[in-house]
């Protein structure tokens, strides 16, 4: 497995392009079976996940091509809807082809996805939801099937606004006969972005980003060339690192209107920022100060996928924080690695207390999924001393080269792989 070797305590300074969404990507990648033709995407990143996905799909017949950020899909000899077990282990969003691959062929084969160890994960809103539609779902072991002839528009209401289950049903649902509304839908951006191609494809879709969805069903599917909105994760990953390493960056290519509570919660620190259209600059140069509480819940709230990185953040500050995570049980992975570092944190059930110290200091620790590894590269540019961040293939599903991207902007940072025992320069 490889591993970056970071020397910290250098600010982050310069200007850099943020990356294509991964989660607005890898659904757009999955609703492209929808249609039969050639469909271009681009602001693709090169990413761990998204060579599981085109794997996939090479593995059901889809011609898959990715250079320079475009994956282009011919789903012409697209001709099996069985996805193997070790496929659909290997990242969740696997997860995504359900919907497609049931509405194109009347029939899907899946296994229970895997991905990052933070939660239990179910699936039961994306079952229920499809069912909801009209289709028949057999369940053997890991092994799911789904029959439906044709979907049928439906009512459908889910418990908790589920971002995946959101995405699969609105994919299930343009194809079905008739009109479906899903209320308490999910109102992240990506959903939005996942509405807008299929749109772009003759899809009838409104409401995205709002908690009520309507999709008219249509017969046919054209293909498209669309572009995917900015990662709003990696921009806030690489604003906190700026902000952690007392640095100044220029993040282009970026929405900011996706990042309000992140940037309402950086600024509440003491870090300046300031937004010019696409493009946010960051700044800061005293100790940040402490927040008292911090909620992660479905978007616009505080992103769980920004949790562990900001509490890097407020490892640093002056007083004491609280965070707490509602969305996945077991996202606080980082902590006992960021002790290691000097942090001081207590975890009670679901609240992190975070009692800022006035440096971290560099250790070897262990990326345990991939915004854990993130927050853990932040710790290694802020700390004094080395640090070795292990496991790193957890960073590679979300981040595209994370050491370039980090290395333009002035961070000593290294990646070794353990064939080579050289590093890899990028
Ligand atoms: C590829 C992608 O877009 N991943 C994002 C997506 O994951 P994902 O779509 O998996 O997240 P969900 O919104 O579905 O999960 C939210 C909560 O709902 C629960 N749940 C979900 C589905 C279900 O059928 N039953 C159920 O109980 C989950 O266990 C979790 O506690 O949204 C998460 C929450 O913002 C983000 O952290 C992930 O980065
Ligand atoms: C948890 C994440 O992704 P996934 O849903 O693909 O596991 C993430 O992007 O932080």
């Amino acid at each position: 497995m490889d591993k970056l070797v970071i020397e910290g305590g250098k600010p982050l300074s310069g200007t850099i392009v943020i990356q294509g969404a991964k989660n607005a990507a890898l659904p757009i990648l999955a609703a492209s079976m929808l249609v039969e033709g050639v469909v271009t995407i681009e602001h693709v990143p090169k990413l761990l996940d998204i060579d599981v996905m085109l794997n996939i799909l090479r593995e059901l017949g889809c011609r898959a091509e990715h250079e320079d950020q475009t994956v282009q899909l011919d789903t012409t000899s697209l001709h099996s809807s069985h996805i193997p077990e070790a496929l659909m282990r290997q990242m969740r969003s696997s997860i995504f082809l359900m919907g497609p691959l049931l509405a194109r062929f009347g029939e899907v084969t899946i296994y229970q996805p895997g991905g990052c160890a933070i939660g239990e994960r179910k699936i039961d809103l994306h079952l229920s939801g499809l069912e909801a539609l009209g289709a028949q779902i057999v369940e053997e072991d890991s092994r799911i099937t789904c029959y439906a002839k044709r979907l049928k528009g439906a009512e459908i209401h889910l418990d908790l606004p589920s971002v995946g289950a959101t995405e699969n049903i609105m994919m299930a649902a343009v194809l079905a006969e008739g009109l479906t509304t899903l209320s308490n839908a999910a109102r992240e951006p990506e959903i939005q972005d996942l509405q807008n191609f299929l749109n772009s494809m003759g899809a009838k879709i409104i409401g995205a980003g709002t908690d009520t969805i309507t999709i008219e069903g249509v017969e046919k599917l054209t293909p498209c060339r669309y572009q995917v909105i900015p990662d709003r994760i990696v921009t806030g990953t690489i604003m906190v690192a700026a902000a952690a390493t007392r640095g100044q960056v220029t993040l282009l290519n970026t929405c900011p209107s996706h990042l309000t509570s992140l940037i309402h919660v950086l600024r509440r620190t003491g870090v300046q920022i300031a937004v010019d259209g696409d493009i946010i600059k960051v700044g800061a140069a005293a100790r940040p100060k402490a927040v008292d509480r911090i909620v992660t819940s479905p978007y616009p709230a505080f992103p769980t996928d920004m949790q562990s990185q900001i509490m890097v953040l407020l490892a640093l500050a002056d007083g004491v924080s609280v965070m707490k995570e509602t969305i996945f049980e077991g996202r606080f992975k980082h902590v006992d690695e960021l002790s290691r570092m000097g942090a001081d944190i207590r975890v009670d059930l679901s609240s992190a207390y975070i009692r800022g110290v006035s440096r971290l200091y560099g250790a070897t620790v262990e990326a345990t999924d991939l915004r854990a590894g993130a927050a853990l590269v932040i710790a290694g540019l802020a700390a004094q001393g080395k640090t070795v961040v292990e496991q790193v293939h957890h960073i590679d599903r979300g981040y595209d080269q994370i050491e370039s991207m980090l290395g333009r902007l002035g961070a000593r940072i290294t990646r070794y792989s353990p064939v080579e025992s050289n590093p890899i320069v990028p």
